[in-house]
């Protein structure tokens, strides 16, 4: 059995992971913690699960290993500083792993994979990322991630800049800059999470949709990093190192 807890216990995505953990037979829930509970709950976990805030992740991270404790990390907001800020919390705390995935939804993953494959054959690639406006940072992190791997196998493959005339422009209306990438952001109502990947030259155009009809779509990649986290030494960022993609 291996010991779980859960940090955002009480949120959108941690209710759904307390349930998954608890409904699988060789994982024991030992922590659910939420906002105003002393993280101090969590001893005696061996991982912990992090679905909680851009603005609270960090401190909660630097908690859990400095205690031992693998994180495996969904919350969002994390740039080249924080992953490098996490390193060096692990470099000091031997034995101790941390997974940060920006999606762990198997088919999220493989959208980004996709648009990684595809991009190096088209002149353009744009995302655009649509979710429920609750969210707190833009862009997602699955977008930032998405043209970063667009943009690094564009840069691999010797492709040049992306053609774009635009000389005048309402601020925001070409969306964020990721590694040349445009990424733009709609929260709407009724929405959860989704993503297009718009890709086109030489007279077509690729489209690449995901989108996440039910929060319960990301609990088999968190207990897929719950089981093998222990295994993978240091820092893992994704979760399509455990997929063999
Ligand atoms: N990687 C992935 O696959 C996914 C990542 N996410 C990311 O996960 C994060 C959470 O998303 P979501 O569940 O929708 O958000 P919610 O706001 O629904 O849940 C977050 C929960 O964490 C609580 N919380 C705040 N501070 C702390 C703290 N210091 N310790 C423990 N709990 C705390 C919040 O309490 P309160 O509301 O009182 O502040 C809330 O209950 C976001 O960054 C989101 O982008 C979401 C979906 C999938
Ligand atoms: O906040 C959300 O809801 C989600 N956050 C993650 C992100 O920022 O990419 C994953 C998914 O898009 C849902």
């Amino acid at each position: 059995m291996i010991k779980v807890g859960v940090l955002g216990a009480r949120g959108r995505v941690g209710v759904e992971v307390c349930k998954a953990v608890e409904a699988a037979s060789d994982l024991e829930l030992v922590a659910a913690i939420d906002k105003d509970d002393p993280i101090e709950g969590l001893e005696g976990a061996e991982v912990v699960v992090d679905f909680t805030h851009p603005d609270v992740v960090m401190g909660n991270l630097e908690w859990a290993i400095a205690h031992g404790i693998h994180p495996v990390v969904g919350t969002t907001g994390f740039d080249a500083a924080r992953l490098d800020a996490v390193r060096d919390w692990l470099a000091s705390s031997p034995g101790t792993n941390c997974l940060i995935a920006p999606n762990f939804g198997i088919a999220a993953v493989l959208m980004m994979h996709f648009a990684q494959q595809a991009a190096r054959h088209f002149d353009s690639v744009e995302i655009i990322e649509l979710h429920h406006p609750n969210k707190a940072d833009a862009p997602s992190g699955t977008a930032r991630r998405t043209a970063e791997l667009v943009a690094e196998a564009r840069a691999k493959a010797g492709v040049g800049p992306m053609p774009d005339a635009t000389s005048a422009e309402l601020d925001g209306a070409r969306g964020a800059d990721v590694d040349g990438v445009r990424v733009h952001a709609v929260r709407l109502a009724g929405l959860i999470a989704h993503q297009e990947v718009l890709l086109g030259g030489g007279g077509e155009t690729l489209t690449i949709r995901h989108d996440t009809m039910d929060r319960a779509a990301f609990t088999p990649g968190v207990l897929l990093g719950v089981r093998r986290v222990g295994e993978l030494p240091g820092l893992t960022v994704g979760l399509e190192r455990l997929l063999d993609l």
